[in-house]
């Protein structure tokens, strides 16, 4: 039997550590080399497009998918040596909602417990602690499928904090979701996050990332293309302010060169004409001076999705 090493005490403050991180199915890199450290009570994203490699490193991480070469601890451990051990202290919120649509909401809370071996003693009042902490605890007789999807996504999270878990993993958690089940969820993950626990997120969604993460690292193609706090990736890449200009679809890719030298980057994309400038109401001016009239104008504050446009050359969002 291999003996589980113990948490080293210097590595207390980073509960996951990646190094030159790598998967490869064939001769394609879905990871391609990806080092980042996640200190305890973080809370940090992975934002990129789909098949950045997102869901793929949250599997390694997980210890349900192994490296191909790169180094991976997680509370210390090593996911692909320790996976039992290392679920231990995981609570994992999958892509895709995988709820017993045959239990009861709080059974499904249950058979999740036993699964762990957790004893009926614990389980029952954890349950009820967990649904009341969901907002479910008018449901749990319920039958899932009555369930709406953010009552379902908000189970499949009190599912997977049976076993007081001290890092999170959710993959995507509010895809698919409307803007008020997506609200309450971040309030939900907020309170999490204020109880000590390490959230590790994947999202395409900018303004996910913008609320929830303290950190994040911007993905495309298997590759880190920076890394830091929200507010910091959008300073050191972009400008304060952005002004989108719409002159319909013919001119929008012709326009461009007659904004030159308005603010301090131009981006030209198929419906609209985005002007960087850290004063958007004194370029909107300077387009007005030299006689072009948009057809609309909207002045707005950098967001991540200049960043990934700034870094990629391509939109977040397809
Ligand atoms: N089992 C597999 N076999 C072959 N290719 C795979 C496999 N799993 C993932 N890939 C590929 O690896 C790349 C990264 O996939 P991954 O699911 O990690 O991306 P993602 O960033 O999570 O995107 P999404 O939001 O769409 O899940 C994609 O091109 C995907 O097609």
């Amino acid at each position: 039997m291999t003996s589980v090493p113990t948490v080293p005490k210097t590595a207390s403050a980073t509960v996951i550590s990646a190094r030159n991180l790598r998967k490869t199915y064939g001769d394609f890199n879905a990871v391609d080399g990806i080092s980042f450290d996640v200190p305890a009570g973080e809370s940090f994203g992975l934002l990129g497009p789909n098949g950045a490699g997102k869901s793929t490193t949250m599997k390694m991480i997980g210890g349900v998918s192994s490296r191909t070469s790169g180094d991976l601890t997680v509370m210390g451990l090593d996911p692909d040596r320790f996976g039992p051990e290392v679920r231990a202290h995981l609570g994992v919120v999958p892509q895709q909602d995988n709820l017993d649509e045959d239990l009861r909401v709080r059974e499904n809370l249950l058979a999740y417990g036993r699964y762990f071996g957790l004893p009926k003693s614990y389980l029952g009042p954890k349950a009820d602690e967990l649904l009341e902490f969901a907002q479910l605890t008018d449901k749990a007789k319920g039958r899932v499928e009555s369930l709406s999807g953010g009552m379902k996504r908000r189970l499949t999270i009190a599912r997977s904090l049976i076993n007081d878990p001290k890092i999170l993993l959710l993959d995507e958690p509010t895809t698919g979701l409307d803007p008020q089940a997506r609200h309450i969820l971040w309030d939900r993950l907020f309170r999490l996050k204020e109880a000590g626990v390490t959230l590790i997120l994947t999202t395409h969604y900018m303004d996910e990332a913008e609320q929830l993460c303290d950190r994040l690292v911007v993905v495309d193609k298997g590759k880190i293309m920076a890394e830091g706090s929200p507010a910091a990736l959008i300073r050191e890449h972009s400008t304060r302010e952005v002004l989108e200009l719409r002159f319909g679809s013919e001119r929008n890719t012709t326009v461009a060169g007659e904004l030159q030298g308005i603010g301090s980057r131009i981006e030209t994309l198929p419906d609209r004409v985005l002007i960087y400038a850290d004063d958007g109401e004194a370029a909107l001016e300077a387009v007005s001076a030299r006689g072009l009239q948009p057809i609309t104008s909207l002045v707005r504050r950098s967001s991540l999705e200049d960043v990934f446009l700034r870094l990629t050359g391509r939109s977040l969002i397809d």
